[in-house]
C-alpha cells in the first residue's frame, strides 16, 4: 500500500512516511494509491469481531506489514483502554428508524479521542523507533485540541503546540486544553477564527524549511491515520444495527460535518465495501458543505458563531481529498481547482459531478434555535441528551433519511462539553467528574495574533525547549 498526494507530486510513500508528512509537500493531502476492498465473507466474519479486532482488520489493511501485527495489536489495545465504555462506541437506539453512534466515550469526552489515542500512541511509537523528537502543531474549533493534548501528554519525545480561535470555543473545551500544566504542552489562543488557525498551520507545514528543522507533525484530519481509525466505527455501527435488523441492505449515517473529516471516513467506508447508504451532512449556520451539496458551489461564507463551536468552520480541509475522487483520481484537475479556489475563493463542479456527488451526500444546514429546538424535543420524547452537534446531525436525519431507512447518527461529543446550550434549553445535567474539576485549575494559555511570523517565531521557541519528556 502506497500514498499519494492529491495533488499529484508525491508518490509512492508508506504508511509511516504518510502519518509523518501530514499535509502533502506539494500542499495536498495524502490518499492511498488504492482503497483496499472488503469482500461480502469478510464483512460476514467482521460483523462478528470485537471494536478492537475489527480496527486491527482495517488499519492492517492500509498499514499494510509497516508495522508488526503483535506491535499494532498492541497500539490498538492500548488505545482503547482509556475508553470508559466497554463497547468503546456503543449504538443506541433513540427511536424506530434513529440510531445513535456514542464517540464520546473516550479521556476528552469527544469522537476526537477514538483516532487521536490512536495517533498518539503511533507517534510515541514511531519517535521511540526513531529517536527523533516529534513536535507536533495542530489548530482546533475545540475538540481536536483537548484531545491531542490528551493523546500525547506525557509521553516520551514529543511536544505540542494546539492554535484555538480565542473566545469561540466552549469553555469545557477551553478548560480541557488549557489546564494541562506541562512544559511540553503550548496552548495558543489566537486573536481570530479556526479558518485562521487553520490557513496558518498549513501555510507553516507549506514552508518545508521549518518544517523540516523542527520535525513538524500534525495531528488534525489532514494526517490521514486520523482519517484511517475513524473508519473503523462506521463498520462497527453498521454491524450493530444489522444485528438487530437483519432484512436491511444498507444503513445512512447523519454525520455533524466542519472539516469534513468524520463523514469522509464513512465515504471512505462506503468505497471499502460497507452497504451504506447516503451519506446526511449535518452542518450549522456555517453551511459552506450544505451549499455545495446542493448546488455544486463551494464558496466561504459570513463566519457565525454557533451553539455547536467545533463546526464553526468555512473551508474544510477534507473537501480536497472528495474533490479527488470526484475529479476521479485526476490530480492535475484537483491542483487546478485548489489553485482556483485560491486565486477566486470559489469552486464550481459540472452538473454530471453534481449528480455524483449527490449520488452519495445529501444536506441539511441546522440553524441555532432549531438546534436548540431539537435537544428540547429528544429530551422531552426519549429522554436521551444531544449536545447541540450532535443535535445538528439528528435535526438532518430528520429533514433528510427518508422514513423507511435507518439511520446511524454520529453523537460526536458529550452534552456536558457545551453546558452553555443546555442551559439555554432548561435542561439540568450532571457532570461527569472529570469535567467537574477543570473549574477549579489554573489555566495556561498565551493570547496571540492570528499572525504567521508571530507565531512561527513562538512554535520556535517551544519546539527548541530543553523540556521534552524522557523515560
Ligand atoms: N472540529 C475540529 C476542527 C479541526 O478538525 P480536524 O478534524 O481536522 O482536527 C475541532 O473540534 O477542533
Amino acid at each position: 500500500m502506497k500514498y499519494i498526494s492529491t495533488r499529484g507530486n508525491v508518490n509512492g510513500i508508506g504508511f509511516i512516511d504518510t502519518v509523518l508528512m501530514g499535509l502533502a509537500t506539494d500542499g495536498g493531502l495524502l490518499v492511498p494509491e488504492k482503497i483496499p476492498q472488503i469482500s461480502l465473507e469478510k464483512l460476514e466474519a467482521m460483523s462478528r469481531m470485537s471494536y478492537q479486532e475489527i480496527a486491527f482488520e482495517i488499519i492492517s489493511s492500509y498499514v499494510d506489514g509497516e508495522i508488526s501485527e503483535q506491535d499494532l495489536k498492541d497500539l490498538i489495545e492500548r488505545s482503547y483502554s482509556t475508553f470508559r465504555h466497554t463497547d468503546i462506541t456503543p449504538v443506541q437506539k433513540v427511536k424506530d428508524n434513529l440510531y445513535v453512534l456514542e464517540l464520546f466515550h473516550g479521556p476528552t469526552f469527544a469522537f476526537k479521542d477514538v483516532a487521536l489515542q490512536f495517533l498518539g500512541n503511533l507517534y510515541s511509537y514511531i519517535a521511540k523507533k526513531t529517536g527523533v523528537t516529534i513536535n507536533i502543531l495542530g489548530a482546533t474549533s475545540g475538540d481536536t485540541g483537548a484531545s491531542a493534548i490528551e493523546g500525547v501528554r506525557g509521553k516520551e519525545g514529543i511536544r505540542i503546540c494546539i492554535l484555538h480561535p480565542h473566545g469561540k470555543v466552549s469553555k469545557v473545551q477551553e478548560l480541557q486544553m488549557t489546564t494541562v500544566n506541562d512544559p511540553t504542552v503550548l496552548n495558543l489562543a489566537i486573536k481570530g477564527t479556526f479558518d485562521d488557525g487553520q490557513r496558518i498551520i498549513k501555510e507553516i507545514f507549506a514552508d518545508l524549511e521549518f518544517k523540516n528543522k523542527y520535525h513538524l507533525r500534525a495531528i488534525n484530519s489532514i494526517n490521514f491515520a486520523r482519517i484511517l481509525a475513524q473508519i473503523v466505527y462506521y463498520f462497527y455501527a453498521y454491524f450493530q444495527v444489522k444485528k438487530e435488523n437483519d432484512k436491511i441492505e444498507y444503513v445512512n449515517f447523519s454525520v455533524p460535518t466542519g472539516n469534513f473529516g468524520d463523514i469522509f471516513a464513512g465515504y471512505m467506508a462506503k468505497r471499502m465495501g460497507l452497504p451504506v447508504g447516503k451519506l446526511i451532512v449535518a452542518t450549522n449556520e456555517n453551511n459552506i458543505l450544505e451549499r455545495f451539496i446542493k448546488d455544486g458551489v463551494y464558496e466561504p461564507g459570513e463566519f457565525r458563531s454557533t451553539y455547536s463551536p467545533s463546526m464553526d468552520i468555512q473551508v474544510a480541509s477534507n473537501f480536497e481529498r472528495y474533490l479527488y475522487y470526484l475529479l476521479d483520481e485526476n490530480s492535475s484537475e484537483v491542483q487546478s481547482l485548489m489553485n482556483q479556489f485560491k486565486t477566486t475563493g470559489k469552486i464550481e463542479v459540472s452538473k454530471e459531478q453534481l449528480r455524483l456527488v449527490q449520488e452519495d451526500f445529501s444536506a441539511y444546514g441546522v440553524k441555532n434555535d432549531e438546534c436548540l429546538q431539537t435537544i428540547r424535543k429528544y429530551f422531552a420524547d426519549t429522554n436521551y441528551l444531544l449536545d447541540p452537534h450532535t443535535s445538528c446531525g439528528v435535526t438532518a436525519f430528520e429533514k433528510c433519511s427518508p422514513q423507511e431507512d435507518i439511520c446511524v447518527t454520529l453523537a460526536t461529543a458529550h452534552p456536558a462539553k457545551f453546558n452553555e446550550a443546555i442551559e439555554l434549553c432548561q435542561i439540568e445535567q450532571t457532570f461527569p467528574e472529570e469535567i467537574q474539576q477543570l473549574f477549579d485549575k489554573p489555566q495556561y494559555l498565551e493570547v496571540i495574533e492570528a499572525d504567521k511570523d508571530e507565531i512561527a517565531r513562538r512554535l520556535e521557541r517551544h519546539f527548541t525547549s530543553a523540556e521534552v519528556n524522557s523515560k
